[in-house]
């Protein structure tokens, strides 16, 4: 079973090969720390939350590395209005940034690298594109000459000509950059200091480094010449991407990236959601709301992570209940597992497993992830069908091994996708399990069918007095907590 993936650059699906056997390098472009994550940023971090747990669980051994943009002008416009620092706004954001992602069980990156603390390796990347004729300097700043890069465009598949002719959208002439730049289409690699702005001292005079340079030194001190896959959302292809492979390459002569991965916007009425915009929800926000983390990551996971997909209530309400289904079926072995002799611990779920073949094979498909949900649902849908057959029957229909099988399956293959329930709080809610509600419900039904409804009703009380509530209808009765 090979993985293959969809490759920006070559614009095909191409079979992962690493540059050494078994590891991979990542990076991921991570956030602009001045305002809280949203739901967006949640996507690209969840999307490659996984895709790095995914390596792991085929057997690479993953180096992953995300950055934190902490130098630019939303974050000084931001530290301008509330009188505080660049620094005190990026600190008080990353922090946020790690509360919001543990949230929603995002791993931690092997090394978060912050632009601020890589002024050396920006400056070492800028004096070698200097040396070697690719930047000039101009009044205290320095320019990329991106006409000297002949590849320039060959990630975005744009054309310096094709910019040139509709080149409206992205030149100001009233910009001040605009008058010291050779080629309108070059960009910044240092920007000249100005007053009351931090500032770095630099053979070009003090100042501090543009956006795209700090991930090209980022990769470079952290990883090396060529990494294996470099992520990062599709809005960041052109400029961003691109200019980071004029500039990497430029100096190295060698492959930035082997892969090129983009994940694809969340969207709110057809347009990304972003802070600039303003059409953003919070993760903080989602989440105080009362929506599962488990249910965002799923709302995340049930689109091919290429797509654009639409943030709509009704999205985030179908993901909640998808997610009921696989917790469900995670909680099984917790419920039923002693009452079925399980030892745990015993099996060897990975040999030879059909479910799990079947997750790989449509997953080892650029990423197929929501091919790979497909068969959690199957095994969540069927331990809970065996859950409650072993309530009104005191026995499963399917053998109690291989039930332990293929619960180990589903809490395995919900981990590679970070899907976990939280036990203690689900299944000892006031007191009673989920089997017992199940088992005093059965009890009831048997009163009931015996005309015997004082019994009936005490057991109604005695679940009520426990914060059960029951629902009576004529499909059966249902329980919920209150
Ligand atoms: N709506 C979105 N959907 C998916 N990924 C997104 C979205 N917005 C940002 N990202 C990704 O999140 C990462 C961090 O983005 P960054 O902090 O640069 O945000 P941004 O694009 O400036 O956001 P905004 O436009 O909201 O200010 C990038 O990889 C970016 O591509
Ligand atoms: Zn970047």
């Amino acid at each position: 079973m090979t993985l293959t993936l969809y490759n920006t650059l070559t614009r095909r699906q191409e079979p992962f090969e690493t540059v050494e056997a078994g590891k991979v390098k990542m990076y991921y472009c991570g956030v602009t720390v001045y305002d809280y994550c949203h739901l967006g940023h949640a996507r690209a971090c969840i999307v490659w939350d996984v895709v790095r747990r995914y390596l792991q669980f085929i057997g690479y051994e993953v180096r992953y590395i995300q950055n934190f943009t902490d130098i630019d002008d939303k974050i000084l416009n931001r530290a301008c209005a509330e009188h505080s620092s660049m620094e005190a706004v990026a600190d008080r954001f990353i922090k946020a940034y790690f509360e919001d992602m543990a949230r929603l069980g995002i791993k931690e990156a092997d090394e978060y690298p912050r632009a601020t603390h890589t002024i050396n390796g920006i400056q070492r990347l800028i004096h070698e594109l200097e040396n070697k004729g690719f930047a000039y300097p101009a009044d205290g700043d320095v320019y990329y000459a991106v006409r000297q890069f002949s590849e320039y465009g060959k990630l975005s598949g744009r054309r310096l000509e094709d910019m040139q002719a509709g080149k409206s959208e992205r030149v100001n002439v009233e910009d001040p950059e605009y008058q010291k730049k050779k080629d309108p289409f070059d960009f910044a690699l240092w920007k000249a200091a100005k007053a009351g702005e931090p500032a770095w001292e630099s053979p070009w005079g003090a100042g501090r480094p543009g956006w795209h340079i700090e991930c090209s030194a980022m990769v470079r001190d952290r990883l090396g010449d060529t990494i294996d896959i470099h992520a990062g959302g599709a809005d960041l292809i052109f400029p961003h991407h691109e200019n980071e492979i004029a500039q990497s390459e430029a100096v190295t002569g060698k492959p930035l990236a082997r892969y090129w991965l983009h994940n694809g916007m969340v969207k709110v009425d057809g347009e990304k959601m972003s802070k600039s915009l303003g059409n953003f929800i919070t993760i903080r926000e989602l989440l105080d709301r009362g929506v599962d983390p488990m249910a965002v990551r799923l709302f995340v996971l049930t689109a091919q992570y290429r797509t654009p997909i639409d943030f709509t209530d009704e999205a985030i309400a179908a993901a909640t209940n998808g997610w009921h289904t696989i917790k469900e079926g995670l909680l099984f072995g917790h419920q039923y597992g002693k009452k079925l002799g399980w030892n745990l611990g015993t099996q060897n779920i990975l040999i030879p497993n059909p479910d799990v073949e079947r997750f790989q094979k449509v997953v080892n498909n650029d990423f197929n992830f929501p091919g790979g949900l497909t068969v959690l649902f199957k095994l969540a849908k069927e331990l809970s069908r065996e859950g409650h057959i072993l309530v009104h029957e005191g026995k499963t229909e399917t053998l109690p091994e291989e039930l332990h099988r293929q619960w180990q399956t589903l809490v395995t293959l919900a981990g590679v996708l970070g899907l976990e329930a939280e036990i203690e709080a689900e299944t000892h809610t006031n007191g009673l399990t989920d089997a017992e509600i199940e088992a005093k419900i059965q009890q009831r039904q048997e009163a009931r069918k015996a005309k015997n409804f004082a019994e009936s009703d005490r057991i109604r009380d005695e679940l009520q007095a426990e914060g059960i509530t029951l629902i009576d209808s004529r499909d059966g009765t249902r329980w919920h907590r209150n």
